[in-house]
């Protein structure tokens, strides 16, 4: 059986951390853009076009893969984020952990506007509407999910954080300055309407500090895909919410982000590339439970390309096509018509 390689990346310095932006975060600043590709997974096509660019940082240069999740113009709404597609791109260029940001609703008086939240738990309140695993047909899988964020990226990140926070201090009205807090519970609600005042009570009396409708199915399905995740979130609104109001803290708080994202993804480049984030790699290895024989050819080959340490059934028409090119970057279009754009300079 031919081998299938984890990375189908083979540039030296392949993006090992996935960005992915949310509301108000569709673009990051200081990329240097090495190429945009608009790969068709198994699960369709991601959100937006994934940038893959480099990123001055205090560490050097790190190249990075970002992609807006509700898409570059925010026209696709919570319940419609293809998570499976943008999970399983991010996967198949080689990426190893996300830091993901998101804007929140705060359900604690001491959780203000414009401040920093690094969640660890998460309560499900989405509905069911939305493809929520990989494993929905005749493979069963059941992923560990006690810590639905990746406990070392999460410890590690929280310092880095505060550092950028405090580095961003000189640019805020000191009144308006954010708090990190972390350690936080995000209920993950359905949408697109915000709670009612009796549901964000509920959200309360049961233990949420914050509330948005994204970070679900996305941590379950990276977990699933053996990558580690993390979650900045900032909080917009004050209740009751208005999309007009969240949009405005949104614009105060993009600069702060994009501040982050700059300050940490060195640092945590360096600390996934080395080891001393060990990462999900072989969390499925005990979750899977239907033996290969039972499951279909399709199914095992979409299973393929987002897990090859444990499936190794090609596509015959893609390798059929491989086969034929002298050299591949990314193959991430195998299954496909994805496109690769020329570098477009900076972002
Ligand atoms: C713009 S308010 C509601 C919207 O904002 C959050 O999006 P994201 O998490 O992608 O920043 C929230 O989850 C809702 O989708
Ligand atoms: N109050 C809120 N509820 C749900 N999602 C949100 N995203 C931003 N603010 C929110």
């Amino acid at each position: 059986m031919p081998s299938v390689s984890p990375s189908h990346y083979t540039m030296d310095n392949a993006p090992l951390i996935g960005v992915i932006g949310g509301s108000g975060l569709y673009k990051l600043d200081n990329l240097e853009i090495v190429k945009t590709v608009n790969p068709v997974t198994p699960w369709g096509p991601p959100s937006s076009p994934i940038t893959i660019a480099s990123l001055s940082t205090p560490e050097g240069p790190v190249t990075l893969a970002f992609l807006a999740r509700h898409g570059p113009h925010h026209n696709i709404p919570p319940s419609n984020v293809p998570s499976r597609a943008n999970i399983a791109a991010l996967k198949r260029i080689g990426v190893k952990a996300i830091v993901a940001f998101s804007a929140v609703g705060s359900l604690r008086e001491e959780i203000r506007p414009g401040d920093i939240i690094v969640p660890d738990q998460i309560i499900d309140r989405t509905k069911g509407v939305r493809p929520s695993t990989y494993f929905d047909r005749t493979m069963v899988g059941h992923a560990m999910f006690g810590e639905p964020f990746d406990v070392q990226l999460r410890e590690f990140i929280v310092p880095h954080v505060k550092e950028a926070i405090n580095t961003f201090k000189g640019h805020i009205n000191p009144s308006d300055e954010p708090r990190l807090h972390t350690k936080k519970t995000v209920v993950v609600m359905e949408g697109p309407q915000f709670s009612t005042r009796a549901e964000s009570n509920m959200y309360r009396l049961w233990g949420g500090d914050i509330i948005n409708m994204s970070a679900l199915p996305e941590a379950k399905l990276a977990r699933e895909a053996e990558l580690s995740t993390d979650y900045d979130a900032w909080r917009v609104d004050a209740a009751p919410v208005t999309v007009e109001e969240v949009m405005k803290t949104l614009r105060t708080n993009a600069e702060l982000s994009k501040h982050i994202t700059a300050s940490i993804l060195g640092a945590v480049h360096t600390a996934v590339k080395s080891g001393q984030i060990q990462g999900q790699t072989g969390q499925m290895q005990y979750s899977l439970m239907t033996p290969h024989k039972e499951v279909g050819a399709e199914e095992l080959h979409r299973l393929t390309y987002l897990l090859p340490n444990y499936f190794n059934y090609p596509d015959p028409a893609a390798e059929r096509r491989s086969r034929s090119r002298a050299r591949i970057d990314v193959d991430m279009d195998d299954y496909t018509g994805g496109e690769e754009h020329a570098p477009r300079g900076r972002q």
